[in-house]
């Protein structure tokens, strides 16, 4: 079915690899550990590879983070709003599936049948998910390889995914799941490897490799080390006699989307200190509020919305406001498509600019350097950002958004495509800025290892 020898790329070499019909292989690595570079073989991307024997079968069916967005582009270039009296919604849901009809029980099991004839661009970050695996799953592979596929997901649907890999996997379907985390590994998986130092360190039986799985990948993050210290020094000055001014009133908030209410009657109010944890199924509004709060959403001058201390809509400027925030969220990186290096898009982050194009200081640049020391990116300065992986991506925009040190940090599932080393050291660093107040979070995320207590208030959406 697949077979790999003597295999040398940049970052990873692969001695022998081999999957048989049937069987289920999940591949665990973090960042850095070659897996990235493993999707891209399976993908195609042949640049500088030497293999002995590099085999694949015919029909593959791959969801990767780079296909996904390359979806989100080819979206983008069909974009006909010019043309139309309203926003052009992107390619209807259904014209991804095959042989909807065959496939409606399972569609109905991922709650996508009523969003069939929604657009692509009308999806949440989840149900794009749900429906990129529909549409593979639907088409049929000889093998479906599946890179993080629980990413993205709530709860329930990640059950229901489980549990419908799990039928495929009963029906004989050769795959191999890609994941960065130990704790989505899948109960019914047969086969084992791991990702290590741009190696495929082990590979098994999982019977026989489970316990050694765990320790290989324990493993140390950077982003742990961060001084505090450092961090209180760069911080904005907080003007204390302000504490009391809530950083964000929402009263009565609503948004809908046509004749689609997504919420309303939404009272939030955040203080400083209050970070923020929200948390819902996917679909039901979180992004969509926090586009209403950073100023991404039309409605948001229509609610009856007050940021630092200031009415929306009473004459602010758009970015006064995002000098105070750090943003992270699957629509700003899906929108990073600009040419500039992992440092210019860090430094970036002062100018709250997608990309760079004002000549940074000395002094900016050097601040941009220590936030790549801190990522452990620093390696990586010159790489031009859509070269990196995406979890490197995500690091980065993580340092964009931390440079200039807000008060108000907004992060939608910033963990999305971090490995479990990385997710853990971002939340022991937020909760240490949490501690020293140097900033107040908001927070969406599907992940229960993520919901730590130093969030003092949970908006939970059903
Ligand atoms: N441009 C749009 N037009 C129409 N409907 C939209 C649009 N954008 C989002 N929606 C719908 O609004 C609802 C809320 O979307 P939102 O992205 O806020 O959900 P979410 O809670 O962040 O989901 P996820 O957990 O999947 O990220 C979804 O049902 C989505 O289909």
């Amino acid at each position: 079915m697949l077979a790999i020898e003597d295999l040398v790329t940049d970052g990873l070499h692969i001695d022998r690899f081999a999957v048989q019909s049937g069987e289920t292989w999940c591949m665990i690595g973090g960042l850095g550990s070659g897996i990235e570079q493993f999707a891209g073989i399976i993908d195609g991307e042949k640049n500088r590879l030497h293999a002995a024997t590099l085999q694949l079968p015919e029909k593959i069916g791959l969801l990767s983070f780079k296909r996904q967005q390359a979806v989100f582009e080819d979206e983008l270039r069909k974009d006909d709003t010019d043309h139309l009296d309203r926003l052009d919604p992107g390619t209807p849901a259904r014209l991804f599936l095959t042989d909807v009809d065959r496939h409606r029980e399972l569609i109905d099991r991922f709650a996508m049948t009523e969003l069939l004839d929604r657009g692509y661009r009308q999806l949440s970050t989840g149900q794009v998910r749900k429906l990129l695996l529909l549409h593979h799953i639907t088409r049929g592979a000889d093998l479906l390889v599946l890179e993080h596929p629980y990413d993205g997901l709530d709860r329930s649907s990640c059950q229901d995914v489980d549990q419908v890999l799990s039928g495929l996997h009963g029906q004989g379907l050769t795959m191999l799941l890609l994941v960065s985390n130990t704790g989505d590994i899948p109960s019914w998986c047969t086969h084992l490897a791991v990702f290590k130092d741009g190696r495929l360190a082990l590979q098994g039986l999982r019977s026989d490799v489970f316990p050694e799985v765990v320790e290989l990948l324990r493993g140390q993050s950077s982003l742990s080390q961060v001084a505090v210290d450092d961090l209180r020094q760069e911080a904005q000055v907080v003007d204390r006699s302000k504490a009391d001014i809530p950083l964000i009133q929402l009263r009565n908030g609503f948004a809908h989307y046509g004749e689609i209410e997504v919420f309303s009657g939404l009272d939030l109010t955040v203080k400083q200190g209050d970070h923020t944890l929200i948390t819902g199924p996917n679909g039901c509004g979180k992004s969509t509020l926090l586009q209403l709060i950073i100023g991404d959403h039309p409605l948001c001058y229509r609610n009856d919305l007050t940021l630092f201390g200031r009415r929306r809509g009473s004459g602010e400027s758009i970015w006064d406001l995002k000098q105070q925030m750090g943003i992270v969220s699957a629509d700003l990186h899906r929108n990073h498509r600009v040419s500039g290096s992992a440092l210019a898009i860090i430094v970036s982050g002062l100018f709250d600019s997608i990309g760079l194009y004002t000549k940074p200081s000395a002094a900016q640049q050097r601040l941009g350097y220590r936030w790549l020391e801190r990522l452990g990116l620093v390696e990586r300065a010159a790489v031009p950002f859509r070269q990196l992986s995406f979890g490197e991506q995500r690091l980065i925009l993580l340092g964009r958004a931390l440079i200039k040190a807000p008060p108000l940090l907004i992060l939608d599932e910033p963990t999305h495509g971090l490995d479990e080393n990385h997710r853990m050291a971002l939340l022991d660093f937020l909760e240490r800025i949490a501690d020293e107040q140097l900033a107040t979070i908001i927070y969406v995320s599907h992940r229960p290892d993520e919901y730590r207590n130093f969030f003092k208030q949970r908006v939970q959406f059903h």
